[in-house]
């Protein structure tokens, strides 16, 4: 099994620097409004095959407030979702979609962060098994399109991570409404994937805001296809600072 204390002086570094990081985001998930209790989770890929022959996930422990999360509680665990000797103890387990998230850094080498949460408005969606329709200029910027619906899958396997792949691989969305369950995102880094939260929980309750018009919902108008990518695009490659 992998020590922590016994991989090489940089890869420990990088690992500090991800436990920081990936405790400071899961502040994030309450503070958005996308989480009670102690659902949901965020994760974070430490890119460090080339020194040790395996990437690393770093993941909260399962079933611990968001109040008592640090960075030295984070787990630290290999691409099969085990936990490796972190220094934190034994009992500490990570998080019951561990196994989710390691499936989809394992098959999918664009991905460097994993997040999970119920937010309510993502989650109705998601209960009622319904893509939400590409009707928002910041669905296209931020989602290239409608938010997929994964299968049900059961918790604590891999099931929930083979879903994911299954619609997320070479789909523009970095979310998936996992069908019964909630939102799954993806990103390039946790930020990323975080962010993706975010603006999944904002659209899932606009549109369902505009669904609930006056009219029955014949107010809201798809986007036209073209309009969608050169928005997507624009989102992607333009705004914001580079
Ligand atoms: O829905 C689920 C399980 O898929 C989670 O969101 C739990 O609600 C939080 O689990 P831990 O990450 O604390 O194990």
């Amino acid at each position: 099994m992998l020590v922590l204390d016994e991989l090489p002086v940089e890869v420990q570094e990088q690992v500090a620097v991800c436990r920081a990081e990936v405790s400071a985001l899961h502040a994030e998930l309450p503070r958005w409004g996308l989480v009670v209790w102690t659902a949901g989770n965020v994760s974070a890929r430490v890119r460090c095959a080339e020194q040790i022959g395996t990437d690393l996930i770093v993941i909260k422990p399962s079933g611990v407030s968001y109040d008592d999360l640090s960075p030295e509680r984070m787990v630290v665990c290999d691409l099969q979702g085990r936990k490796i000797v972190d220094g934190t103890p034994e009992r500490l387990t990570p998080s019951s979609d561990t196994a989710a998230h390691a499936y989809v850094y394992a098959h999918m080498d664009r991905v460097g962060g994993v997040v999970h949460t119920h937010s309510t408005y993502a989650t109705a969606w998601a209960a009622r098994r319904e893509p939400i329709p590409c009707v928002l200029t910041m669905m296209a910027d931020e989602f290239g399109g409608e938010i997929p619906v994964g299968p049900v899958a059961v918790i604590g396997d891999d099931s929930i991570g083979r879903g994911i792949v299954e619609v997320l691989d070479g789909h523009r969305s970095p979310a998936v409404l996992m069908a019964n369950h909630g939102p799954f995102t993806i990103g390039a880094d946790a930020r990323q994937a975080v962010k993706a939260a975010v603006m999944c929980e904002e659209v899932a309750r606009t549109v369902q805001i505009a669904r609930e018009g006056q009219d029955g919902g014949k107010n809201v108008q798809a986007l036209d296809p073209s309009l969608v990518d050169g928005l997507y695009d624009r989102y992607q490659n333009v705004y914001g600072q580079h």
